[in-house]
C-alpha cells in the first residue's frame, strides 16, 4: 500500500485513470464522481465505482481511495501459494502453477465516518480487497491510497493459543501500539467488553472460538481507529455480543472513524453500515445505500 504525504495533491487525480491521468477534475476534498460532472441517477442506486453523492460545503473528507485495483495470487494447483519467485514470474511456466484474478479493477473513494459494508458471494474478492487496503497483500496493479494507516480488526497474528487470555491482551495492545501503561489502564475495560472475568488467567486454547473472538474484538476495538476494517468478527458470538460489538462499530465511527466491514450477515449490514459496495467476482458490482445494494444482492442469488 502506498501511504502518500499529500494526501490532498493524490486526491486531485480521478481514481481509475491510473497514475498519469489526464488534468485534474476535482478539488481537493470532494468526492470523485460528485459534483456538477455527476450524471443523472438516483442518489440511492450509483453504478459500480462511484461513491455516493455528496456535494457542496457539506462535502466530507476522504480516507481511502482506491485505484482501479487488480490484485492476482499464484498458486499451484495442489493449492500451495506459489511465493515470491512465482510472483516475479520466474517460474510461470512451471506445471500446475495457475493465476488467480481475485479483484479486478475496484476503484471507490470512503469518507470520514461512513461505515461501509462490503458484501458479496464466498470467493467474490471481498477479504483480498480488504488485505490490500491494508498493505499485507501487493496490489498487481492500481493503487490504494489512505490518509492514515488502516487497521485490520484482528490482533490475532500477535496472540499465542499457550498464553492466559490477560497476557493475550498485554501483546495485542502492545502490537497495536499502546504502551505498557495505556494497557494497564484499559485492561479492565478489555476483559469486561469481552465478558471474560472468570477465564481471563486460563490459557487461550482453552476458550471456544467465540471467546477467543470475543477477545480479540474487545482488544482491538479498545482503539480509536481512524480506519478499522472488521471481516467477519461480527459472524461470531452470540446475539448479545453482536448487538454491542455493532454498538462498538457504530461509535468509533461517530468518533471520525471510517470503518469497513466484510461480513456475510445482511442483518450486521444493514444495521451497522451507512453505504454497501458488492463486490462480484472481483468486480465492483454496485455502490449506494444500504438497503438498495442489500436488495440487489438478494435478488441476484434468487
Ligand atoms: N492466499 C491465497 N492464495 C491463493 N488464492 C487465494 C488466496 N486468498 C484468496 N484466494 C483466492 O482469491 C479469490 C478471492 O478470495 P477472497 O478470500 O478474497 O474472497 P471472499 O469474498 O473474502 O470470500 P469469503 O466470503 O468466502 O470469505 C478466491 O478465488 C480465493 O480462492
Amino acid at each position: 500500500m502506498a501511504e502518500v504525504t499529500n494526501f490532498d495533491d493524490m486526491l486531485r487525480r480521478e481514481p481509475g485513470r491510473g497514475g498519469d491521468g489526464p488534468a485534474p477534475r476535482h478539488m481537493s476534498g470532494q468526492a470523485p464522481g460528485a459534483g456538477g460532472d455527476a450524471p443523472d441517477r438516483p442518489a440511492d442506486s450509483a453504478p459500480a465505482g462511484s461513491a455516493p453523492a455528496q456535494s457542496g460545503p457539506s462535502a466530507r473528507r476522504p480516507v481511502v481511495v482506491v485505484d482501479d485495483l487488480h490484485v492476482k495470487y499464484k498458486v499451484y494447483s495442489s493449492g500451495k501459494a506459489a511465493g515470491a519467485a512465482a510472483n516475479r514470474k520466474l517460474f510461470t511456466r512451471t506445471r500446475g502453477l495457475r493465476e488467480v484474478h481475485a479483484v479486478r479493477g475496484v476503484s471507490f473513494t470512503a469518507y470520514e465516518n461512513e461505515s461501509i459494508g462490503i458484501i458479496g458471494s464466498n470467493g467474490s474478492g471481498k477479504s483480498t480487497l480488504m488485505r490490500t487496503i491494508v498493505g499485507l497483500t501487493p496490489p498487481a496493479s492500481g493503487a490504494v491510497y489512505a490518509s492514515s494507516r488502516p487497521n485490520l480488526l484482528g490482533v490475532g497474528a500477535a496472540l499465542i493459543p499457550d498464553l492466559s487470555g490477560d497476557k493475550n491482551i498485554t501483546l495485542g495492545g502492545l502490537a497495536l501500539g499502546y504502551t505498557r501503561k495505556e494497557v494497564e489502564a484499559l485492561r479492565e475495560e478489555i476483559v469486561s467488553f469481552a465478558e471474560l472475568e472468570d477465564f481471563i488467567d486460563l490459557p487461550m486454547k482453552t476458550y471456544s472460538s467465540g471467546m477467543s473472538a470475543r477477545l480479540k474484538f474487545a482488544i482491538a476495538a479498545s482503539k480509536q481507529h481512524e480506519i478499522l476494517i472488521v471481516d467477519e468478527a461480527l459472524a461470531v458470538g452470540d446475539a448479545r455480543f453482536r448487538q454491542r460489538s455493532e454498538a462498538r462499530i457504530r461509535e468509533i465511527r461517530e468518533n471520525a472513524g471510517t470503518v469497513f466491514l466484510v461480513s456475510h450477515s445482511m442483518k450486521s449490514i444493514l444495521d451497522t453500515c451507512n453505504r454497501v459496495i458488492w463486490i462480484n467476482k472481483g468486480v465492483l458490482e454496485m455502490d449506494g445505500d444500504p438497503a438498495t445494494v442489500v436488495r440487489a444482492y438478494k435478488e441476484s442469488k434468487k
